[in-house]
């Protein structure tokens, strides 16, 4: 058995973590044509890099383009000859679309709700117009047990962003590919693998509620570092990370 580098392990635990997740939560089929969220930040560049290699395996047999979008009226820069670079080496077609909100609509919204709100429209929009099935997002496993920890602390109710959401408006079905992966492994990959940090300038990017909560899994980890296996199995046992 060659001995392998801390790199190579840490690849491994990855890639098999992601092949997990896609068969144990039926995630990519047969025929599907998926349309890659891509924010630029290291997540959803590891999704591209994943679901790439997962191209080149014949079993199953899908298809695959990703979509960035701007935000015209946030001044956030993102690099998207790098983007389009990135995808398309991978053999993933590139798309790219500017959209902008008028915060002066709804004075009750946050600018991030409205900003996310009106990506999320936009990814359903030309999801549909590019023929697509399902939408891959980059959210890990630490985003799933932090909004399952927001939403029980602030909302009063147990749930989650599932794994695999089926809308109920239109044929389309969201997946989120990298829920078993933990961040700091992520952040490591991407480390490793030489991706280019994106310049954030987002006015408005400060969710304390979520740092809050993010800091406050830090401190029960430390109580229990098998803390998030047991989240999860709650939700897994109770149903909240599929629906359809
Ligand atoms: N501007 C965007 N265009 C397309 N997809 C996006 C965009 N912003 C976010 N997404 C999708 O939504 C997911 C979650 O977005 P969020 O802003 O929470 O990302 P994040 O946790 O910062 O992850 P990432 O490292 O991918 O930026 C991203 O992983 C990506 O799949």
């Amino acid at each position: 058995m060659p001995i392998l580098s801390d790199n190579e392990k840490l690849e491994r635990k990855i890639i098999s973590r992601f092949q997990k997740a896609i068969y144990d939560y039926n995630l990519i089929c047969d025929n599907d044509k998926i349309l890659i969220g891509i924010s630029g930040g290291k997540d959803s560049l590891c999704l591209v890099d994943l679901i790439s290699r997962r191209l080149k395996i014949n079993k199953p047999s899908f298809s695959v383009e990703a979509l960035h979008i701007r935000m015209a009226n946030i001044k956030y820069e993102s690099d998207i000859s790098y983007l389009k670079n990135f995808t398309e080496s991978r053999g993933i077609k590139f798309n790219v679309v500017t959209t902008e909100f008028n915060a002066m609509t709804d004075k009750r919204k946050s600018p991030c709700f409205l900003c996310s709100w009106n990506r999320r429209k936009q990814l359903f929009t030309i999801a549909q117009e590019l023929g697509c099935n399902k939408i891959a997002l980059g959210h890990h496993m630490d985003d799933i047990i932090h909004t399952t920890m927001m939403n029980l602390y602030f909302q009063g109710s147990f749930s989650t962003m599932p794994v695999r959401l089926k809308m109920r408006k239109m044929p389309i079905t969201i997946i989120r590919p990298l829920c078993l992966e933990e961040e700091k492994d992520i952040k490591q990959y991407a480390i490793n693998n030489n991706y280019k940090k994106q310049i954030k300038l987002c006015p408005y990017e400060t969710d304390s509620h979520r740092n809050d909560i993010c800091l406050l899994f830090n401190e029960v980890e430390k109580m229990n570092n098998e803390a998030r296996y047991s989240i999860w199995n709650a939700l897994e046992k109770n149903g909240k990370l599929i629906e359809e």
